[in-house]
């Protein structure tokens, strides 16, 4: 089932829990959720689901507006972070209580009710649990049967919020494979909400990354992560350093360092900010073009040598990634002198303020394809 979501505005008193959210969802598509706490995620699955009304556009399922079906009529299967089982009945009462309670005319007959409930018991590895209560199972099993459940109404779109959320690290990784793999085998569309960009980028289709109640930028996992629309997408999917530079006659330096790169955009002569993730640094001759730190911190970890080091020219920290077989990576010392270049880049218009964090207002349509490759000029 595509789903496509329009123009959605939904306040809650005086405040404005999504502001505009618009997004097109293929069918059997898996898709996440993405932001900080606070930034929409809940409500606007909520809003699909139909447990709660926008104040303005629409949600249409396969075309169909459905703002006149009630959730029972929007065929939605939902799995909430705290299990939402009935502690009193069985696995196998939990995982057939869409069926049972259908109004007779729609609802199947017992037997066929049984086999599908054995068969999804199949489908999420617990053949043999049926006769068990929540309480006797661990929280991933009590989630793959919320899971189950909700599969259990043939939903045309899974709607999961935080499932895994509750559980601790090595199980949600565990489930986020297999949900995977379940998709892959079930086709439903999916959409799930999580604030963990590990869980989003490597289990959907597709990432939609949300900011105070709007959607700053939708694409595939590579998209976001090498090619953030907003500084807000750059700053909350990894680390980054913040330059303030200057663009003029379509070369870019930075301000107090003695760096020039080639600009191909046109972008307008002006202040920006160069967003430069560490592992986007690299170290270079002396005498290259680049600016010149201090080395503070050494960290060695696993495959990555990480550097904190001071810039000279107005002693702000810049975090530096080196893959620890880089020739460079090797002997680094604390107190050592070297000078970087930016190798890849983000360029935006100077932000009026000193935080990434608290700039919610930037219009991801009227910032420009920026990002490209730091030429040395
Ligand atoms: N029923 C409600 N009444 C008042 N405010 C609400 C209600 N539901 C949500 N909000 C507010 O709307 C904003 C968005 O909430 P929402 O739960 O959608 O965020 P979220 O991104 O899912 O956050 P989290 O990751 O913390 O669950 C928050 O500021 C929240 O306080």
């Amino acid at each position: 089932m595509d789903i496509q979501i329009r123009d959605i505005y939904k306040g809650f008193g005086s405040f404005p829990a999504l502001r505009g959210a618009n997004l097109d969802i293929r069918s059997g598509e898996l898709i996440a959720l993405l932001g900080p706490s606070g930034s929409g995620k809940t409500t606007l699955l909520r809003t699909i689901a139909g447990l709660e009304f926008p104040d303005a556009g629409q949600i249409l399922f396969g075309g169909v507006d459905t703002a006149p079906l009630p959730v029972s009529e929007r065929r939605v299967g939902f799995v909430f972070q705290h299990y939402a089982l009935f502690k009193h009945m069985t696995v196998l009462d939990n995982i057939t209580f869409g069926l049972r309670v259908r109004k007779s005319k729609n609802r199947p007959d017992k037997d066929a009710i049984r086999k599908r409930a054995l068969e999804l018991l199949d489908l999420v590895q617990l053949s043999g649990l049926e006769k068990r209560y929540p309480a006797q199972l661990s929280g991933g099993q009590r989630q793959r049967v919320a899971l189950a459940r909700a599969l259990a109404i043939e939903p045309s779109v899974l709607l999961l919020d935080e499932p895994f959320g509750a559980l601790d690290a090595k199980v949600r990784k565990d489930l986020r494979r297999w949900l995977r793999e379940l998709h892959d085998k079930t086709g439903v569309t999916t959409i799930f909400v999580t604030h963990d960009q590990e869980e989003a980028l490597e289990l959907a289709d597709r990432v939609v990354v949300m900011n105070r109640g709007s959607i700053e930028q939708v694409g595939s996992t590579s998209d976001v992560y090498e090619r953030p629309a907003t500084p807000f997408v750059f700053d909350f999917l990894g680390s980054v350093n913040v330059f303030p530079g200057t663009v003029k006659d379509r070369k870019l330096s930075i301000d107090g360092a003695n760096v020039t790169l080639d600009t191909d955009n046109d972008h307008a002569a002006g202040a920006v900010d160069i967003y430069v993730r560490p592992h986007d640094l690299r170290v270079v001759e002396e005498g290259s073009s680049g600016f010149d730190v201090t080395i503070k911190t050494v960290q060695r970890t696993g495959a990555i040598v990480r550097l904190i080091t001071q810039l000279k020219h107005n002693k702000e920290i810049v975090e530096v990634e080196l893959a620890h077989l880089d020739p460079q990576a090797i002997n680094r010392k604390v107190g050592e002198s070297i000078r970087l270049q930016p190798a890849i880049y983000g360029l935006f218009p100077r932000a009026s303020h000193d935080s990434v964090r608290t700039l919610p207002d930037v219009d991801p349509l009227a910032v420009p394809e920026h990002r490209e490759r730091g030429r040395l000029g």
